[in-house]
């Protein structure tokens, strides 16, 4: 039996707990919900506020914006102006990621693009002369071609190519860069690289092709983080952690089989990179693991097509960041027995087993996964939270597309947006550790398969310019004023189409 002071914590923990279980302070007695609906709507509303501390930024990736792919050298070319961006919007952070090849062309620590570094050099203190603190990631999809050619993420030395990769990066920026993230998505790495066939490098792996990557991966990234703990963090003074892709999956029913599907799907979509590095057990998470090996046996193979963590390596990746970095961007309802798809060969979604269902009233962005689901980010968070015994969290990505042309009146965007802060706030006021939160994106830019056809900035991208022009839409006014003022006002209209400067930054 629960007891609360406030009804805002009554409210918190409806969304966790059945209606029934809730005991009004100094009443107990079963309240009933129209009871409680009243009583939070007539009581007076007290502002919600974000931490002065917490930390507001905007997220981008090399390969998407840099461009100048063959030169020693677009944001290649135009960094001070993203900076100006920016401090326009008043910004404590800005998230980037490095190309692996523009700092190390063959990959491998014995050739260093002097260039390179240099251009990263100046971006980084363009940045910090305005107060924008970086927040940078190593690895956001663009690997070296020699990587890829000596196997890529399915290769055992992986790791040490990319602990090598991580010291040369510490080395040249972590006296000024205090935020690292190993990984970018190791979802989006391992299952479309290496399980389907969505990004690159595309291999007719499926039915072993994720779980060789996830083992290497969540390897490599705990040898970046023991590296930078050993032998730079004493003298830096930063952290270090790793991005997850971290949608929602809800159970479509109550039933049991369908709240044992929606963690079966948990475990598979994030489970297998966030459990070994957060969880208490290390290793691939239980059920899931059992369940590949299960599949295995009666597919005919003779081990399970889930690859082991030797007791060395669990002890190696266990507790191997310093925050949970997430990228949120939707969620999915989940059933035992309904909305299947079908799937020609053994791959996680034939070891899932679910069916995955979205509600049409949800609505759409440009790009197909992506829809407006409610409260997924407080779901997503207290949920992790519970998990993984109260990590440090940044959400490092959370964002909305629009097709090409769709001008500067991004109104659906700023309806998301102001919908995920303030679930970033339900999450703040249930006591989530959260520091951050980085909105995808500053600019638009090339969205993977999709090309151009997504657009995801909160400016606009004049692709066809020769200056690439950035003009700011309606929404980058909006989450300007968010971060000026700590709140959300949904009445709040920017009173001109002109972006300034504020004094100070
Ligand atoms: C728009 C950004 O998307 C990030 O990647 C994904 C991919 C898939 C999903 N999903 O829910 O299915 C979410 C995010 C990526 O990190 C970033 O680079 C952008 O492309």
């Amino acid at each position: 039996m629960k007891y609360f002071e406030n009804i805002s914590d009554i409210v918190v923990e409806l969304s966790e707990e059945s209606f029934s279980s809730v005991i009004v302070w100094g009443y107990p007695e079963f309240v009933s919900l129209s009871l409680l609906l009243a009583l939070c709507y007539a009581s007076p509303r007290q502002e919600r506020r974000f931490p002065d501390d917490f930390l507001f930024g905007t997220a981008t990736a090399s390969y998407q914006i840099e461009g100048g792919w063959n030169a020693d050298g677009d944001t290649y070319n135009n960094y001070a102006r993203d900076v100006e961006m920016m401090r326009e919007l008043g910004l404590d952070a800005y998230r980037f990621s490095l190309s692996w090849a523009r700092i190390l062309p063959n990959g491998l620590a014995n050739q260093i693009n002097e260039p390179g570094v240099e251009f990263y050099n100046n971006y980084i203190n363009e940045m910090l002369k305005y107060n924008i603190t970086p927040m940078i990631t190593l690895y956001h999809w663009d690997l070296p071609q020699k990587i890829q050619d000596l196997g890529g993420f399915l290769s055992p030395i992986f790791p040490e190519f990319f602990e090598d990769y991580a010291r040369v990066v510490f080395e040249r920026f972590g006296d000024r860069v205090k935020h690292w993230i190993t990984f970018n998505e190791p979802r989006e790495i391992c299952y479309e690289g290496y399980g389907s066939s969505t990004k690159a490098p595309i291999l007719n792996a499926t039915d072993v092709g994720t779980y060789m990557c996830a083992k290497h991966l969540v390897l490599a990234h705990a040898r970046a983080y023991h590296a930078y703990d050993k032998d730079y963090r004493s003298d830096q003074g930063g952290v270090c952690g790793i991005t997850i892709s971290v949608n929602w999956f809800g159970p479509l029913t109550d039933s049991e089989e369908d709240n044992f599907a929606a963690e079966i799907q948990r475990q598979a979509e994030w489970g297998i990179y966030a459990e070994p590095i957060f969880s208490e057990e290390g290793g691939f998470p239980k059920e899931f693991a059992e369940r590949v090996a299960k599949n295995s046996e009666e597919q005919g193979y003779p081990r399970s097509r889930m690859p082991e963590f030797s007791p060395e390596e669990i002890e190696f990746v266990r507790g191997s960041a310093d925050f949970f970095g997430l990228n949120h961007y939707t969620a999915f309802l989940i059933s035992a027995a309904e909305h299947k798809q079908w799937y020609p060969m053994p791959s996680l979604y034939t070891d899932t087993d679910v069916g995955t269902y979205r509600p049409p009233e949800w609505a759409s962005a440009a790009s197909s996964w992506l829809k407006l689901a409610p409260n997924s980010i407080f779901n997503a968070l207290t949920h992790l939270r519970n998990k993984y015994n109260d990590p440090v969290f940044y959400i490092t990505e959370n964002g909305w597309s629009q097709p090409p042309g769709s001008g500067l009146e991004d109104d659906d965007r700023i309806t998301y947006y102001r919908a995920a802060l303030n679930s970033v706030l339900d999450s703040l006021e249930a006591g989530v550790n959260l520091k951050g939160y980085m909105a995808w994106s500053l600019l638009d830019n090339f969205e993977w398969m999709e090309g151009y056809t997504e657009r995801f900035g909160l400016y606009e991208v004049d692709f066809e310019s020769s200056e690439k022009t950035r003009t700011p839409r309606k929404s980058a006014f909006i989450y300007k004023e968010i971060i000026r003022s700590r709140t959300i006002d949904p009445e709040y209209e920017p009173p001109t189409r002109t972006m300034w400067i504020d004094e100070g930054h």
